[in-house]
């Protein structure tokens, strides 16, 4: 596969499903398919939207709906399905008689696989948002949808009965419309109190009728849009796995994470939206920053460092002993060099826990590290191998013009060993170089290249333009010596 091949999962459909919204907006970005087309992408998918109505809102409520001619409603749907091959339809707010039978037709038309039905009717705020006349023709579009996803109000207008005083009549309501108009129904209880949030999946037809998902009630005023993010989320992951439970188990632990930050957007002053990328975010999922551009930058160096015979030999043991005390020697005198530039770098650093971190650094360097030189070399030295050599006077001149490239200069050892190290990790049982491996895959280590990381990001956030190309450069000569460095091993002499 190339780099630059889109990932087909089993079924042949691409990874990245093609889910679209058709709904109304909201400018604040909580509902509506502001809201959709986070949901999707926070969940894995293309997202796409489709307007219905525009929609002047905020977190406090709805002020006035415009609602554009149906043609365009129906040119804007054409538009998509004659071009896109759509993967997932979901459905939200509809307004009127006329855009249903609009999306309807277009529907019956074009057949998509997935399509989730919100029934908004009523935003958060109590504003209604489906004329009282458009309920029956929105109960007719039910049988149109794979899955219907209406919450408590939504459900009694559907059945036709009062609303729910509790979640055993809930499911009652969902299994007569299940019945009735033979769709899934995915009953949500956010309106019910109670420290327990209850939703179930409800199908008269299916070989189980009643699927309950019971989850932790979050307290935060940051509830709006809820109901569009999890439809929108489950449309994306029906595409993607073809399983209904599986679907909305998934959608709903993402849509608790984002209910937990929502408040720290800091969005309006009524009923917040959810932190759609909350989790992602807090996972590392947001590569930024200018190391991380340094990093993309040398990637295609870095698969080649990955597929060097040193490394490839290291990796399942193979690796003639002699090479490995041959890189071993060059490589404690490059330590011992390497040392001495951090210990500039203590002395260089503005900033008292960037200075701690450093010296710390060349301690570890002199100490954890050259334990392991020692048992392998047993007092030999080798003579020094120009790349060594040429590595060495690298990083001298780097900390030499200043601690930003000083600091930029010393990172790829860092994190190239990690990434080697967390990689072959795995592997290491049984293998002669265990010690080696286990060195660079330790947490410690690890957490140490992930420190000088950030350091170095900050350092590179302060500098001027200038200097900020000028530490790029240093990453990237160290990153190629680095390389060179490892490809050398399998060249140079043994130690004496
Ligand atoms: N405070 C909360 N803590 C955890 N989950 C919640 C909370 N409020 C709602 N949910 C969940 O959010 C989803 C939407 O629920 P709800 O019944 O509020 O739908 P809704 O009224 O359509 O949403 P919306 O707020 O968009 O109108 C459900 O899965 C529900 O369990
Ligand atoms: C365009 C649009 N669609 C749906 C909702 C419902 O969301 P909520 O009930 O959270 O206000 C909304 N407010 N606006």
């Amino acid at each position: 596969m190339t780099d630059f091949a889109v990932p087909v999962n089993t079924v042949g459909m691409p990874a990245v499903a093609r889910v679209l919204s058709i709904a109304g907006t909201d400018p604040t970005g909580g509902a509506g398919i502001q809201a959709d087309l986070k949901s999707i992408a926070a969940n894995g998918g293309y997202g796409m939207a489709v307007v219905t109505a525009l929609v002047a809102q905020n977190t406090q409520g709805v002020r006035s709906v415009h609602t554009p001619p149906v043609a365009f409603l129906r040119e804007q749907l054409q538009a998509v399905s004659d071009d896109v091959q759509i993967d997932a339809v979901k459905i939200g707010m509809l307004g009127d008689r006329d855009v249903i039978g609009v999306v309807s037709a277009w529907l019956e038309r074009v057949r998509p696989p997935v399509v989730v039905l919100d029934p908004v009717m009523v935003a958060t705020s109590g504003d209604r948002l489906l004329s009282t006349e458009a309920e029956h023709a929105l109960r007719d579009l039910l049988p149109q949808a794979g899955l219907v996803t209406p919450n408590v109000p939504e459900l009694a207008v559907l059945s036709g009965a009062g609303e729910a005083g509790d979640f055993d009549e809930v499911v009652r309501q969902a299994l007569e419309v299940s019945q009735r108009w033979g769709v899934r129904v995915l009953a949500k209880g956010g309106h019910l109190a109670g420290e327990v949030v209850s939703d179930a999946l409800v199908d008269a037809h299916g070989p189980v009728a009643v699927q309950r998902l019971d989850s932790v009630r979050i307290t935060t005023k940051a509830t709006h849009g809820t109901g569009c993010s999890l439809s929108s989320a489950v449309a994306t992951w029906q595409a993607a796995t073809g399983e209904w439970f599986t679907s909305i188990e998934r959608s709903k632990r993402w849509l608790t994470e984002s209910l937990r930050h929502g408040e720290a957007l800091a969005v309006g002053r009524g009923h917040g939206p959810v932190s759609h990328f909350a989790g992602l975010w807090a996972r590392g999922g947001l590569e930024t920053g200018f190391t991380g551009e340094w990093w993309a930058r040398i990637a295609s160096l870095r698969r080649a460092t990955g597929a060097d015979p040193f490394l490839a030999g290291l990796a399942d043991g193979s690796l003639d002993r002699s090479a490995f005390t041959a890189y071993l020697a060059q490589d404690a005198q490059y330590l011992d060099g390497y040392a001495t530039v951090l210990f500039r770098l203590a002395q260089l650093a503005g900033e008292p826990d960037e200075r701690a971190f450093w010296s710390a650094a060349a301690a570890a360097c002199l100490t954890a590290e050259s334990a392991l030189h020692r048992t392998w070399l047993d007092g030999h030295v080798a003579e020094l191998d120009p790349v060594t050599g040429d590595y060495l006077a690298h990083l001298d001149q780097a900390v030499a013009a200043g601690y930003e490239q000083g600091v930029a200069a010393v990172l790829p050892c860092y994190w190239m060993y990690a990434e080697v190290g967390v990689r072959l990790a795995p592997a290491a049982a049984g293998n002669p170089y265990r010690e080696w491996i286990d060195t660079y895959a330790a947490p410690l280590f690890v957490q140490s290249a992930e420190q000088a990381r950030v350091i170095t990001d900050r350092v590179a956030a302060r500098a001027s333009l200038v200097v900020r190309e000028q530490m790029g450069q240093a990453f990237e000569r160290s990153a190629h010596l680095e390389r060179e460095f490892f490809a050398a091993s399998l060249r140079v002499g043994l130690p004496a």
